[in-house]
C-alpha cells in the first residue's frame, strides 16, 4: 500500500481511492471527463440553490452521483460503452432542460458543444456514428436556440444571477474543453511514443532492431567523416550466436528465443554508456563502439563474449545445462568507409572466428576490401587462445 493512503480504507475514503486509481490508471479521455463533469455538477447544486431553482439543483445532485458512479464503472471493459452512452444524453438531456427552463442567456447550450469532440474522440462507436451524434448536437442547438428564443422562459433569474451563470457556464465549458483538449494531446504523444517504440525496438528482445541500428550507424560514421566531430574512431561488431540452429531443432523455437533474450541481457548487461547494441538479423547482434579503437574494441568483445558464454541455461528436467555462446567478428570502420563496407569486414572476421571453433573473437584487415572473400590473403589471426566453445563436437 502506497503510503499516504489509510490501510483500511472505508467509505468515502474507499471512493475517492477508487477514483483517483481510475483516473491515474485508467488514464482515459473519457474517465477524466467524467470526473471533471461531477465536479462541474456539484457546484452547480450549491449555484441553484442560492438561486432558488431547487428542480434543477436536485437535477445536479443526481447527475453529480451518476457521473461519479460512471466513473467507477468505466473501469470495467463491459461498462464501458453504456457509460459513454450514459454520459452523452445525460449532457444533452441536462442542458436542454437548464437552457429551455432559465432561458437561453443562462448559457447551458454551450455544454452541448463538448458533445462534438467527446463524440470523435471516442473509440467506443464506428465513424458513422460519431457523424450522426455530431449533426444530432448541431439541430438540437439550433433547435434550442428556436425555442427559447420564443418567449421568456419558465422561471426568470434576476439578471445579475443570470449573468453570471452565463459567464460560469462559458468559463466551465471552455475550461473542459481545454482539459480534454489536453488529455487527448497526451493520449496522442503517449500512442506516438509507443509506435516510435515498436517501430525501433525488436519485440523479441526489446533490443534496437536492424532498421534503426542502421540508422544509428550511419550517423556514427557520418561523424566520423566529419573533420569538426570529435569522434576519431569506431569499431563495429558482429555477433552470431553458436549452433543456433541445433538448439532450436533440439529443443524447439521457444527454447531458442530463450536463448536470444538471455544472450540480449547478458550483452546489455556488458554495454558502456554510448555503445550501441541491436539484434542485426535471426541469431546475428551488432555492436556499434564509437570512440573505440581496435584494441580496446577487442577487449569489449571479449567482455561480451564471456558474459555471454556465463549465461548458459538450465532447461526444466534437464540435467545438464544448455550451454550458449557467441562468436565475434571485430572491425574498425575507416574513414569514409559504407556501413555495408564495414559490416561486411566484420562478417568476414565472424566466419573465420566460426571456422577456428566458435565462442571466439577475430579481428578483420585493417586495409578496406574491394575484393571477393576467396581472393583476401589468409588472415593473421583469429584468437586462438580463446576458450573453445562448449560442445565443439556440433561444429
Ligand atoms: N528461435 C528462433 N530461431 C531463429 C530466430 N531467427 C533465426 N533463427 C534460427 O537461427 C538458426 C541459424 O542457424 P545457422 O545460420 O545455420 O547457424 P548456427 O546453427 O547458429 O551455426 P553457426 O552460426 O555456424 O554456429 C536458423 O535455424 C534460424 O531458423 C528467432 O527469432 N528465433
Amino acid at each position: 500500500m502506497r503510503a499516504g493512503w489509510p490501510d483500511r480504507s472505508h467509505g468515502l475514503g474507499r471512493v475517492m481511492r477508487a477514483l483517483v486509481t481510475s483516473l491515474l490508471q485508467g488514464g482515459r479521455l473519457i474517465v477524466s471527463g467524467m470526473l471533471m463533469a461531477a465536479v462541474v455538477h456539484a457546484a452547480f447544486v450549491v449555484l441553484f440553490l442560492a438561486a432558488g431553482v431547487t428542480g434543477l439543483a436536485v437535477f445536479n445532485v443526481i447527475s453529480s452521483l451518476l457521473y461519479l458512479l460512471m466513473t467507477l464503472l468505466m473501469r470495467q471493459p463491459r461498462w464501458r460503452r453504456l457509460c459513454e452512452a450514459m454520459a452523452g444524453i445525460e449532457v444533452v438531456l441536462h442542458a436542454c432542460v437548464a437552457c429551455y427552463w432559465l432561458g437561453w442567456d443562462s448559457g447551458f447550450h454551450y455544454y452541448l458543444l463538448l458533445m462534438l469532440p467527446t463524440l470523435m474522440v471516442s473509440t467506443l462507436m464506428p465513424r458513422r456514428t460519431k457523424w450522426l451524434g455530431c449533426a444530432a448536437c448541431v439541430l438540437l442547438y439550433l433547435g434550442l436556440d428556436l425555442l427559447s428564443h420564443r418567449g421568456p422562459p419558465p422561471q426568470v433569474l434576476p439578471g445579475g444571477w443570470l449573468q453570471a451563470l452565463r459567464m460560469f457556464n462559458a468559463a466551465a465549458t471552455l475550461t473542459m474543453l481545454a482539459g480534454l483538449s489536453a488529455i487527448y494531446y497526451n493520449l496522442v504523444l503517449r500512442a506516438e511514443s509507443g509506435l516510435r517504440e515498436m517501430a525501433s525496438l525488436d519485440p523479441l528482445t526489446g533490443l534496437l532492431n536492424r532498421r534503426s541500428l542502421a540508422e544509428l550507424a550511419h550517423d556514427q560514421l557520418a561523424r566520423l567523416n566529419d573533420a569538426s566531430s570529435p569522434l576519431s574512431a569506431l569499431s563495429v561488431l558482429l555477433g552470431d550466436v553458436d549452433h543456433f540452429k541445433a538448439v532450436n531443432d533440439q529443443h524447439g523455437h521457444e527454447v531458442g528465443d530463450l536463448v536470444l533474450r538471455t544472450i540480449s541481457q547478458a550483452l546489455q548487461s556488458g554495454m558502456r554508456q554510448g555503445d550501441l547494441l541491436g539484434r542485426w538479423g535471426g541469431e546475428e547482434f551488432l555492436v556499434l563502439l564509437p570512440g573505440t579503437e581496435l584494441p580496446a574494441a577487442r577487449m569489449v568483445a571479449e567482455r561480451l563474449r564471456a558474459l555471454v558464454q556465463a549465461r548458459s541455461l538450465r532447461l526444466p528436467g534437464a540435467a545438464t545445462l544448455l550451454p550458449v555462446s557467441i562468436s565475434f567478428g571485430l572491425c574498425q570502420a575507416q574513414p569514409g568507409e559504407p556501413l555495408a563496407q564495414a559490416i561486411a569486414r566484420a562478417d568476414q572476421a565472424l566466419y573465420r572466428a566460426k571456422q577456428a571453433g566458435r565462442n571466439r573473437v577475430a579481428l578483420a584487415d585493417q586495409v578496406i576490401d574491394t575484393q571477393p572473400p576467396s581472393t583476401l590473403p589468409p588472415q593473421d589471426w583469429a584468437e586462438q587462445d580463446a576458450p573453445s566453445a562448449e560442445g565443439d563436437g556440433r561444429a
